[in-house]
């Protein structure tokens, strides 16, 4: 087995510890600091903490369930009824001053939203009201804004859409959603998400229910408006295809805790968490490989071992999460600790946390943990 590529094994040390005073990382245009969010006395997003500077794309990923949806719309203050948030969300309005989003007012938050930070929800039919043209949508956002007239706020609905790519923009924005097709409806909803150039966009699996070429064209327009308006961007998603090929940094969530984060390529192609590897592993050969797409090349070629179809096993449901490392009944690596104490999160390297008992065990490739020999 070849050896790791990346920076010679060094102890733990350990992270911050998960405190809401904790400061933004410097320049960071947003900063969680162990956020939660319950159900009653059900705990589904377990103390995540991350910061996102400008123009820089943070993937959260993981298995339906994790809790990315709910942590995403945590960020806006859009979370169902019956939920409690605790936390920090701080959003910087000034260089060195941020606005606190946990616990802000209807109105203090309803001033942000859009402006300042803007949801791609996944679902954009519901995104869109049927009743009215596209344009009249967008041309409300931007009317909501003071010092806006009518005819200039119709007229950057139309650069918006054109800008996202809609063919024609000026006479589709007379049209309706329904008259749009899935890829351009998408792609009408990152333009009104994105209209008033916000600080940070939060895309929930923004790609979802499109096809690979809808997707890599979704994914671009998101790309070119962060570009555009220099705004951050948080990409919730399972697929960790997509995280590699279009963001700078993931945090790996699992059962509503973070289990590795850090820079993209140092995480995929080196991962220290068997969660992370086992999403590898399950990740579909890419062309010319006989081995898991995404981390690193699998040594000595063809076909010794095969892949398995999926992760075996399935996320614990969070009235039922077991003592311990939430992923070591589903772990290859998992020892009587993981059974006992959650771990970590320890910092591994240069901006890569990992909260995992046996991360320095990990393999390399780390796939390996996953790939079934032939009897
Ligand atoms: N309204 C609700 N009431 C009770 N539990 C909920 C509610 N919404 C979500 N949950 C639970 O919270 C957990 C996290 O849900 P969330 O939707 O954030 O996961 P996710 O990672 O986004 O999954 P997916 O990829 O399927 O969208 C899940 O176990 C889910 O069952």
């Amino acid at each position: 087995m070849p050896d790791a590529p990346l920076a010679p094994r060094t102890p733990p040390s350990p992270s911050p510890p998960p405190s809401p005073r904790a400061p933004a990382a410097p320049g960071a245009l947003l900063s969680v600091r162990d956020l939660r969010v319950a159900f009653g006395a059900l705990e589904v997003v377990r103390g995540l903490s991350f910061d996102v500077r400008p123009r820089e794309v943070l993937a959260l990923v993981g298995e339906s369930g994790a809790g990315k949806s709910l942590t995403a719309r945590a960020l806006l203050g859009m979370l169902p009824r019956g939920t409690t948030t605790s936390g920090s969300v701080r959003l910087r309005d000034a260089p060195g001053s941020y606005a606190e989003l946990v616990g802000a007012t209807r109105p203090a938050l309803a001033a942000l939203r859009g402006r300042r930070i803007a949801l791609v929800p996944q679902d954009a039919l519901s995104a869109l009201s049927p009743v009215h043209p596209v344009g009249d949508q967008l041309a409300a956002a931007v009317g909501s804004v003071a010092g806006v007239s009518r005819s200039q706020a119709r007229a950057r609905a139309v650069a918006a859409l054109d800008r996202v790519g809609i063919p024609d923009a000026a006479r589709r924005a007379r049209a309706y959603p329904h008259e749009y097709s899935g890829g351009m409806r998408q792609r009408a909803v990152i333009a009104m998400a994105t209209i008033n150039e916000p600080d940070v966009v939060v895309a929930d699996e923004p790609t979802t229910a499109l096809d690979a070429d809808l997707q890599d064209q979704v994914l671009r327009v998101l790309g070119e408006q962060r570009e555009a308006v220099g705004a951050a961007l948080v990409l919730v998603t399972h697929d960790l295809g997509v995280v590699r090929g279009h963001t700078d940094r993931v945090l790996v969530m699992y059962a509503g805790r973070q289990v590795e984060q850090g820079p993209t390529r140092r995480v995929l192609d080196r991962p220290r968490a068997p969660y992370t590897a086992g999403l590898l592993a399950s990740l579909p050969p890419a062309d010319g490989e006989d081995g898991p797409a995404g981390g690193a090349p699998r040594p000595g070629g063809s076909g010794r071992r095969r892949r398995l179809p999926a992760l075996p096993g399935s996320p614990p449901v969070p009235d039922a999460l077991p003592p311990g490392c939430a992923f070591a009944p589903r772990c290859p690596l998992a020892e009587d600790r993981c059974r006992r104490e959650e771990p970590g999160p320890w910092t591994v390297g240069d901006g890569h946390e990992v909260s995992c008992h046996r991360w320095d065990d990990v393999p390399y490739p780390a796939t390996e943990l996953f790939l079934e020999r032939p009897a």
